[in-house]
């Protein structure tokens, strides 16, 4: 039997989440959580959300949204964590069960013992909803100007990605990109070999399906905190994805790309199981643009990637 269980990622306005401590004598005691509760039989989930941060905080939340789902199961339990952001709330929160309570940084969430179910969670709520891929560019020059852009436009996460370069004109345009992304809460994603999780000047990697194939069959699993994004294609590599300790993936393509004209849209319907079954952050790709987002996340994705939409 699986417990159907709601948390809720909830943000004050400085983008603060909201934690507390689970009291030591419930399962997974003594480890932080996100505030929710189980849903009980015939409540809506919308309900049980409400029900939940009433009785443990003392807070009716106003503004809310799907984050993510996640099935896990543990030794004596198997949950469904549903999850919802919650960006709006009357009240003022406090532990109403006597539990310590604690806003956190998005960037020190990590620093907190949760549950193990918890990982892919802490990773959708660090990650933003729109996640851009570089497109073609003449020089360097255009290059900054193009990602100066996105980030004044409020995307955070970029994946630099440049086939048509050489290992070294590909090393030079990451180096001329790393000062954009100093002292913002953005990120830079490098499309490359593993080598790059060892560059410090970088925020991660992203790997495509066939790096994902062979070092999933070397049983390689990474660790550490710098961000791991993979694209996937299908839903046996959306679980690859997961045990190797990816971060999130891309899903695509969701409708037909100019990028790749050969390949078969996976279209809207068969996406939408392939994120439920999926634990890690999903974000949808090919053709997407900005009011794809919402029918994105409707199917529980973490948001949209895109070249074209974001790239002027
Ligand atoms: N609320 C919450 N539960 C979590 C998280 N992660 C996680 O694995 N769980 C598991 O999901 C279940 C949630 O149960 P709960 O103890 O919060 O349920 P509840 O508020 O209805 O409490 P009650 O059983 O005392 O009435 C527990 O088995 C807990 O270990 C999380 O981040 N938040
Ligand atoms: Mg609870």
């Amino acid at each position: 039997m699986t417990v159907h269980v709601v948390a809720a990622v909830i943000l004050d306005s400085e983008e603060r989440v909201l934690i507390a401590e689970r009291p030591a004598d419930k399962h997974q005691g003594g480890l932080w959580e996100f505030p929710g509760g189980k849903v009980e039989p015939g409540e809506r989930i919308e309900g049980a959300l409400c029900r939940e941060l009433e009785e443990e905080l003392g807070i009716l939340p106003s503004e809310y949204e799907p984050l993510i789902k996640i099935r896990y199961d543990y030794s004596d339990k198997s949950v469904l964590l549903d999850v919802w952001t919650v960006t709006a709330f009357s009240g003022e929160a406090h532990g109403r069960e006597g539990q310590p309570i604690e806003w956190v940084d998005k960037a020190q969430l990590r620093d907190y013992e949760f549950p193990a179910a918890n990982h892919p969670i802490l990773n959708a709520a660090i990650l933003p909803e729109r996640y851009l891929i570089t497109g073609s560019f003449r020089d360097k020059s255009e290059l900054i100007d193009k990602v100066s852009s996105a980030l004044r436009m409020g995307i955070s996460l970029v994946q630099f990605r440049a086939p048509w370069l050489d290992k070294e004109q590909y090393r030079e345009c990451v180096e001329s990109l790393v000062p954009l992304f100093s002292g913002h809460e953005s990120k830079l994603i490098v499309k490359g070999e593993l080598e790059w999780l060892e560059d410090d000047s970088v925020g991660g990697i992203h790997l495509t399906s066939s790096q994902l194939e062979s070092l999933h069959k070397e049983g390689w699993k990474h660790s550490g905190g710098k961000i791991v994004g993979v694209s996937c294609h299908s839903g046996l590599q959306l679980v690859q994805a997961s045990e190797v300790g990816a971060f999130f993936a891309t899903l695509s393509p969701v409708e037909e790309t100019s990028f790749h004209p050969e390949a078969n849209p996976l279209g809207w319907g068969q996406v939408g199981p392939m994120i439920e079954n999926a634990t890690l952050p999903v974000y949808c790709l090919g053709g997407m643009r900005d009011n794809d987002l919402v029918q994105a996340c409707r199917l529980g994705a973490q948001g949209i990637a895109a070249i074209s939409a974001w790239w002027s």
